[in-house]
């Protein structure tokens, strides 16, 4: 059977940090599904800086960077709230690497004085510079169990992570779910009459738990050679899951390997077509 997609845009938040690279590596991964797998999408990837461009988009990167700043720039642009909404009310796919994995947890440890502006969507909290300074960088191997096929390298090849003063996830949350239940209800009467797409799909979040999609070993050698001190415990979470939100400590943008955003972009493929299936049912209800 062949599923036909409407047009697609994927926005990068464009405020500041590495958001060219990304663009760059959602191209190639574009190239990518469609040689691999004959996937034909309209795709449209675009820089996002006003919440008038990030209403056009279907799914989201947040990319790595400096959070405080990126957080204080979007509070300026008036884009924080509508990022929120897009997050939690809509439940569009997004996806935060580094600094954008800050940005999109509940709750975060050593933010700056006076604490700093989240987006959230993830309920875990963060440690932000958890392997230390910019000194204490490291790159490393690992193998990652959910990346698509690139033109010429299949998933099951290790993927090259690289962490800058990154974050990892200290501690997944106890789920919201009387909080969100009530925050969807109040929200989905705002956003859409009851019954829509968007309703049904913050209802079917509810249900989603945080998702430990990878994790780093303290006794990895790369993470070894660069840290003058252990790490307590001996597996750091460095990529999770929740529904519609995804975040890794890790920096793909800066590699030129696009196999996670391959699998994103399937990703996002899952929830349009889920998103054109609520739509189709509430038409046949309807009419
Ligand atoms: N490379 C990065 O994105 C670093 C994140 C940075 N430590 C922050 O708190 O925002």
């Amino acid at each position: 059977m062949t599923v036909t997609f409407p047009d697609i845009t994927v926005g990068v938040l464009a405020l500041q940090g590495a958001f060219s690279e990304h663009v760059q590596l959602l191209r190639l991964a574009a190239k990518s599904l469609e040689q691999r797998k004959a996937v034909h999408v309209k795709w449209g990837f675009i820089e996002v800086r006003t919440p008038q461009e990030l209403a056009t988009c279907d799914g989201l990167i947040i990319p790595g960077g400096e959070s405080t700043a990126m957080a204080l720039v979007a509070a300026r642009s008036g884009l924080l709230e509508p990022l929120r909404e897009f997050v939690k009310v809509l439940r569009k796919p997004t996806w935060g690497t580094c600094a954008g994995l800050i940005l999109l947890a509940e709750s975060a440890n050593k933010t700056k004085k006076g604490g700093q502006d989240l987006i959230g969507g993830l309920d875990v909290r963060v440690n932000r510079n958890h392997f230390g300074r910019q000194v204490e960088s490291f790159q490393t191997d690992l193998s990652l169990p959910f990346l698509g096929d690139a033109i010429d390298k299949d998933s099951s090849e290790p993927f090259r992570c690289v962490f800058i003063r990154a974050p990892v996830v200290e501690k997944v949350l106890p789920h919201r779910e009387g909080i969100q239940a009530e925050e969807a209800e109040q929200d989905a009467t705002v956003v859409a009459p009851a019954q829509t797409p968007a309703d049904e799909l913050a209802k079917e979040a509810l249900q989603s738990e945080v998702e430990i999609m990878a994790n780093i070993s303290t006794r990895n050698t790369a993470l070894q050679q660069n840290q003058e001190h252990e790490h307590a415990g001996n597996e750091d979470i460095i990529a999770v899951r929740q529904g519609n939100v995804f975040g890794c400590s890790f920096h793909p943008e800066l590699t030129a390997d696009p196999r996670i955003h391959v699998w994103w972009l399937e990703e996002i493929l899952k929830a349009v077509q889920r998103r054109q299936e609520f739509v189709d049912r509430t038409v046949l209800s309807v009419s």
